[in-house]
């Protein structure tokens, strides 16, 4: 699991974090006490170049689809701050390069300390989908744990008549990978709804994986101390 990210009156921070099995103690206080800090969910999107991850991070953090974009260079991050039961959340995007020199020098960063994985590929380019292996062996060789959620996403379905990946094929791809399917468009006002969705299912999930750590905390002699071994696989997401 990656470490947790706070930010509070002093600004953002960081937290060391625990693996899937917890059987030591670690000191947790800080990190219950929400009333001062939010917490950050870094997510990642991933995928080919032109697939459109700058247009549907830009859709979820700005509502709109932008008039025009450029190949991005490195990362662009865009934030969204959500209320998920009650708690502020702030959903950190990392908006990656999919050309592969504009990401050399970038890529131990994306992964480093990541909550989530969004892949996209454009449903009018199975290219772009046929790629999707590469960018999931990326993903595995930076050591990203498998309790961290992974989505796919096909985007570009408002090009109704120039559809390559069937709905079908993308399914099966993604219950390969132990991953929900979204199919969308930034583009499309009116899947707009959609596309929030995709990160705040994730938020959801990261959240519930989170409570369940909280959960299993006791206090001991003032000091938080975890008390059992902790399954974080578990989610009350119903999405
Ligand atoms: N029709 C349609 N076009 C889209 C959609 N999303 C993005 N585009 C277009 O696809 C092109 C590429 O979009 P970007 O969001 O810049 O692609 P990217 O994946 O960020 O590309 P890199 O930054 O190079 O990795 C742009 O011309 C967008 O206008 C969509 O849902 N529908
Ligand atoms: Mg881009």
């Amino acid at each position: 699991m990656a470490n947790e990210s706070f930010e509070n009156e002093g600004g953002t921070g960081s937290r060391n974090s625990r693996n899937t099995n917890f059987t030591s103690s670690v000191d947790l206080s800080t990190s219950l006490d929400s009333s001062v800090q939010t917490r950050i969910f870094k997510i990642i999107v991933i995928g080919d170049s032109n697939v459109g991850k700058t247009c549907l991070t830009f859709r979820f953090t700005g509502g709109s689809f932008p008039d025009k974009t450029e190949a991005t260079i490195g990362v662009d991050f865009r934030e969204k701050a959500v209320e998920i039961e009650g708690e502020k959340i702030k959903v950190q995007v990392w908006d990656t390069a999919g050309q592969e020199r504009f990401r050399k020098s970038m890529v131990e960063h994306y992964y480093r300390n990541v909550h989530a994985v969004v892949f996209v590929y454009d449903v009018t380019k199975m290219a772009s989908f046929q790629n999707l292996k590469t960018w999931i062996q990326e993903c595995n060789g930076h050591r990203v744990s498998p309790t961290v959620p992974r989505v796919l996403v096909g985007n570009k379905c408002d090009l109704v008549s120039h559809i390559q990946v069937p709905s079908n094929t993308a399914l099966k791809f993604a219950d390969a990978h132990n991953m929900l399917l979204f199919e969308t468009s930034a583009k499309d006002p009116k899947e707009s709804q959609n596309v929030d969705s995709i990160f705040m299912c994730l938020a959801c999930r990261l959240k519930a994986q989170k409570s369940l750590l909280y959960r299993d905390v006791e206090r001991e002699d003032g000091r938080v101390r975890l008390s059992q071994e902790t399954d974080v696989n578990k989610s009350n997401c119903h999405c």
